[in-house]
């Protein structure tokens, strides 16, 4: 049967990467999407702002929304502190098989765990299952419509503090408008846009970053 685009990403990664060289995997994929197939990797563009954001916050605790085949997971937990933690979250299994191995590629397995469910069945657990208190990052990146339910979550579950970080993948396409809404209205976000592309093209898409102000 036809391979996946997952799998195909993650053979243009076994070819072209080298094992243990977190910056070779990331140039790989994005060769590998801008000139013979794309996929929905935040991408270099974009991903110069994430690493620039992820810099800036030099995070303790990670949370990512939506792993796909791991790109934006590589891309952050190569820039973490020796002993900083990255939790990413996929809930289609096939997906987070992919995932593992491009992790498992760049040699930062052991600063990611790969969790694999859906964010509204795991957020409720992360204290009490995986010993985090609050998240000083969070990176949404799954599907547009559960931005919002999962952020509200979020801060239920009491897993954002004074100063935690939201930044947010797609906010013009595909788009989350509610999400958006929400986060530049409230009296509890402060919320800046940082202009862009859409991974791989010349279409308008952007990062949203929130800081949550307790
Ligand atoms: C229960 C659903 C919500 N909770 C969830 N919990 C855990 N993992 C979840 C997830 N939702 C989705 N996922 C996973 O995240 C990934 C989904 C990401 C959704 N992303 C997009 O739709 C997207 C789409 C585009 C896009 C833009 C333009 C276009 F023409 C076509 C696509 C660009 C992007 O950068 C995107 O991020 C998948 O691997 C999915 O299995
Ligand atoms: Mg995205």
């Amino acid at each position: 049967t036809r391979s996946t685009r997952p799998q195909r990403l993650l053979g243009a990664v076994q070819k072209n990467a080298t094992r243990g060289d977190p910056g070779s995997v990331i140039q790989a994929i994005d060769h590998y999407c801008r000139n013979k197939e794309w996929a929905m990797n935040v991408g270099d563009e974009k991903g110069c702002i994430l690493d620039s954001v992820v810099s800036e916050v030099n995070p303790a605790t990670v949370l990512e929304l939506g792993t796909y085949c791991g790109y934006s997971t590589v891309r952050i937990a190569r820039l973490l502190p020796p002993h900083a933690k990255l939790i990413t979250l996929e809930f289609n299994p096939a997906v987070a098989a992919i995932a593992r191995q491009v992790i498992a590629w760049a040699g930062l397995e052991d600063k990611v765990q790969l969790v694999e469910g859906a964010s509204g069945d795991f957020i409720p657990r992360i204290k009490e299952q995986f010993g985090v208190k609050t998240f000083d990052l969070v990176f949404l990146d799954h599907w547009k419509e559960y931005y919002l339910p999962d952020t509200k979550l979020m801060e239920e579950c009491g897993l954002l503090r004074k100063g935690s970080v939201l930044l947010a993948d797609n906010v013009v396409c595909p788009g989350a408008p509610d999400y958006l809404e929400y986060v530049r209205s409230s009296p509890r976000y402060e919320s800046r846009y940082f202009k862009s592309h859409l991974e791989y093209t010349k279409v308008e898409d952007g990062l949203e970053k929130s800081v949550f102000l307790g």
